[in-house]
């Protein structure tokens, strides 16, 4: 990741008004220290993408990061896996996200294979491909559009493609999903957020990241074709899930990328 990047203070003064949370420069300045410091988990995600794109990606496919941001999945994956292994795809909807990430992958992967688009996940035109990535971003699609967008992705997706939610995530049983989200602002205040800074951002992201169940996740990825998805990590309210298209899993060479 680039080293300009600031410490997110963006809520640590009172604000009269809390505007509703948008990707605008003043996230993108931060954003890198923000994610951080707010997934639980963020870092092991990023790491287990190459592994993941080692056992289910076929050598030389197309690999989607949808709401991309600063292109950390590419980051990751090609600090993973040879040039000719895969082509990076980052979209994003935020015009700041997409100068700053294409300025990273740049710069940081010259040799691999690496396209940042600004555009809206919901109405693009896909190609083919052989993974695709939502690190944290379904959950800032209003729920409305979300099953679509997930249609239009298994229909992407190459036979024997994977597909990666990460979420943020609502428990089902409401004294457990309080329990963790105490305990994530417990999380959030042990990594240096004071309780304003909690309570602004938790007002900010009202109604802007709306989080489901993850029986609501695994529903919508069965009716979207998806024969099979795991819940493969999980840090008090935020997971993520693999699913595949036509039983790939079953399919997986231990100690090569898939070549076929
Ligand atoms: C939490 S960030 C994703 C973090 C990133 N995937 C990572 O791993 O570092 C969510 C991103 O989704 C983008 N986004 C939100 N709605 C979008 C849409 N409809 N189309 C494309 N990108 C979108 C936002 O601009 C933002 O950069
Ligand atoms: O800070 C929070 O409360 C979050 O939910 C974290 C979260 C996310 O999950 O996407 C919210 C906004 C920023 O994109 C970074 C992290």
């Amino acid at each position: 990741m680039s080293d300009a990047s600031y410490r997110d203070a963006i809520f640590s003064t009172p604000l009269d008004r809390v505007a509703r949370f948008s990707f605008d420069e003043q996230v993108v300045a931060c954003f890198p220290d923000m994610i951080r410091r707010s997934v639980p988990g963020y870092g092991q995600i990023l790491g287990m993408l190459g592994l993941i794109a080692r056992r289910h990606l076929r050598h030389g496919a197309r690999v989607y990061d949808l709401g991309c941001s600063l292109g950390a999945g590419g980051l990751s994956l090609a600090g993973q896996l040879p040039p000719e292994a895969f082509r990076y795809v980052g979209v994003d909807l935020s015009p700041a996200m997409v100068t700053r990430a294409r300025e990273t992958l740049d710069t940081e992967c010259p040799d691999h294979a690496i396209q940042v688009m600004e555009g809206d996940i919901r109405t693009l035109d896909y190609e083919p491909a052989g993974m695709i990535v939502l690190n944290f971003t379904l959950q800032f699609l209003p729920p409305a559009d979300r099953e679509a967008v997930m249609g239009r992705l298994f229909a992407a997706l190459e036979p024997g493609g994977v597909l990666v939610l990460s979420e943020k995530i609502r428990a089902e049983d409401e004294e457990e999903n309080a329990w963790l989200v105490e305990r994530y602002h417990d999380f959030k205040r042990a990594n240096g957020y004071s309780d304003m800074e909690i309570s602004q951002k938790r007002t900010a992201l009202e109604n802007v990241l709306v989080p489901d169940t993850l029986a609501e996740h695994h529903a919508r990825l069965g009716r979207s074709g998806f024969s099979r998805a795991h819940t493969w990590f999980q840090l008090l309210n935020f997971a993520s899930l693999v699913a595949f298209k036509d039983e790939a899993f079953k399919d997986a060479d231990p100690s090569a990328p898939r070549e076929d």
